[in-house]
């Protein structure tokens, strides 16, 4: 049996709900390979995280050069990343390989507010990592980050993904999980012509660890699958919606969404599992 591969490069997420380990479990779900490249190993539970531990970055050049070397991927997402020796690594062994699927999720900062990338390594997110991303997929505080600009209003979300996709990303999404809009969580897509809402109802939680991780890993196994982007970000959409309304109680603090809920739907004709 043939079957579609997709690699995460990021940190390690010990609580099991962000990280490599939501990536791999979302991968799992859309029914492609997954594979994993470690750049850090974080302890981390629903509370926040406790400690990082890098990784040197010849360990992610080496991890990636054996998957290359034998295996392959059809997509590749990037998340926690860390330091700029990292990144620049990452950038060099994926242009090796040739790999044109690559999904890039800008992780700079947990939930709790621990730094999971540094300061002076913004730089070379946006000079090697961008052109090489067929998709970027920030929140609103990565966005002003990379872009120096204050984004509030709609016209600042659709400026912001202009400067991105002009530093070299294909396709930019302004992911709307930080909006003040109670009502309604809304995602901009632009393809450098034109821009797609993807709307869906905001949902009252504390649990929403890993939505970001999850969301660029679906992405990326839609991709994989041969889908589009505009595609690719559709099901994403669905899936990540569906992960954070049926949410699953791990923890005391912010728990995990639910990886199984997506596919638990579609078995069900549309209804979730209680
Ligand atoms: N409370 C929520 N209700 C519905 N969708 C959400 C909610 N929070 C985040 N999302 C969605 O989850 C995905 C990740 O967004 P976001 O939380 O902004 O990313 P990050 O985890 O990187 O901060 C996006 O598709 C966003 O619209
Ligand atoms: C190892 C690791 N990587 C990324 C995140 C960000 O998670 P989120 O998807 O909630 O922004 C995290 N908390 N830990």
């Amino acid at each position: 049996m043939k079957v579609k591969k997709a690699l995460t490069i990021a940190g390690s997420d010990s609580g099991g709900g962000a990280g490599i380990q939501a990536d791999i479990k979302t991968f799992q779900e859309l029914g492609v390979y997954g594979m994993s490249v470690l750049t850090a190993v974080t302890s981390q539970n629903t509370l926040g995280v406790q400690a990082v531990y890098p990784l040197p970055p010849e360990a992610a050049a080496r991890q990636i050069q054996s998957i290359g070397e034998d295996i392959g991927t059809d997509a590749v997402k990037t998340g926690m990343l860390f330091d700029a020796a990292v990144i620049k690594s990452v950038a060099r062994s994926i242009s090796s390989f040739g790999w044109e699927k690559v999904v890039v999720d800008p992780v700079m900062i947990a939930k709790g507010g621990t730094s999971l990338l540094q300061k002076e390594a913004i730089a070379a997110l946006k000079e090697d990592l961008l052109p090489l991303a067929m998709v970027v997929t920030p929140n609103i505080p990565e966005a002003e980050e990379l872009t120096g600009m204050a984004i509030k209003t709609e016209e600042e979300k659709k400026e912001a993904a202009r400067v991105l996709h002009r530093l070299g990303a294909s396709h930019v999404v302004m992911k709307g999980g930080h909006d003040e809009d109670v009502e309604k969580a809304v995602d901009i897509l632009f393809d450098g012509e034109n821009f797609f809402y993807f709307t869906s109802p905001r949902i009252q939680t504390k649990n929403t660890h890993g939505t970001g991780c999850t969301f660029s890993s679906a992405i990326a196994a839609e991709l994989a699958k041969g889908h589009s982007v505009y595609n690719a970000v559709s099901t994403a959409k669905q899936f990540i919606q569906a992960a954070i309304e049926d949410s699953i109680q791990i923890g005391n603090g912010h728990g995990p969404t639910n990886h199984w809920a997506f596919g638990r739907r579609n078995q069900l004709g549309g209804k979730a599992l209680e």
